[in-house]
């Protein structure tokens, strides 16, 4: 019988650079499976349904809550996200290890269900360069970002309930990393207190309307 796969949950503030860090630990580590989230958000241009997201209406979305269909959902800016339970299930049973990349609030809930998950945090080095990063990816408009500067004050003061914390700095280095933590490094410190407070202080009292 195969060895139970790990589940791996990575979380951030939207823009942090938790998708790219991935892409950059997945080059090296193929194996790793990556669970496809399902939304109700419309598509982003080049966006594909079954390849980034299970784009779904509101309906379908409540309806596969209402059958036991999600791991954890939750909603962020005005949108339902959520992990379909089937593919995780499966992956973990057959030995493979799963990423999660979601938000704070189906963090917590992930860990209520599954205490073995391991849950990572993806910091910025400044609240600024968070902006910086969220404004530069050119996806969002001024509302939907300032929703989601809003939402990352409220996440940040989440830090300290993960495993670990992973400063982006840079992608190679927050890869490295990344990599050092799911390899089970034992040297690592698991997070900075002080470094989390700076940074959340930064986010609290910066006007994200700047
Ligand atoms: N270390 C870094 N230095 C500079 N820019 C970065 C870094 N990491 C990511 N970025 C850039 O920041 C932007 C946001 O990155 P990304 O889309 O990976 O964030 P995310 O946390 O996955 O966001 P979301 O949660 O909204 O999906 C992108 O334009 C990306 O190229
Ligand atoms: N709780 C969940 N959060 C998720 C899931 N999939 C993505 N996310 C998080 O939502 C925000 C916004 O994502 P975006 O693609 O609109 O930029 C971001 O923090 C994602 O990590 C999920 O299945 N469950």
């Amino acid at each position: 019988m195969n060895k139970r796969g790990r589940l791996i949950v990575l979380s951030g503030p939207s823009g942090v650079g938790k998708g790219t860090v991935l892409a950059r630990y997945r080059e090296e580590h193929p194996g790793v499976r990556l669970s496809i989230s399902a939304t109700t958000r419309a598509p982003r241009p080049g966006e594909a349904d079954g390849e980034h997201y299970f784009f779904l209406s509101r309906e379908q979305f409540e309806e596969r809550i209402a059958r036991g269909g999600m791991l954890e959902w939750a909603q962020y800016n005005n949108n339902y996200y959520g992990t379909p339970r089937d593919y995780v299930e499966r992956a973990l049973e057959a030995g493979e290890d799963v990423v999660l990349e979601i938000e704070v609030q189906g963090a917590m809930k992930v860990r209520e269900q599954l205490p073995e998950a391991l849950l990572v945090f993806v910091m910025p080095p400044s609240f600024g360069e968070l902006r910086r990063r969220l404004c530069g990816r050119g996806t969002e408009d001024p509302e939907t970002i300032r929703g989601r500067l809003c939402a990352a004050a409220r996440e940040l003061a989440h830090a300290h309930e993960y495993d670990y914390i992973v400063i982006n700095d840079t992608v190679e280095s927050a890869a490295s990393t990344l990599s050092r933590v799911l390899d089970g490094a034992r040297d690592l410190v698991k997070y900075n207190l002080n470094f989390i407070s700076e940074v959340l202080q930064d986010a609290q009292t910066s006007d994200v309307a700047d």
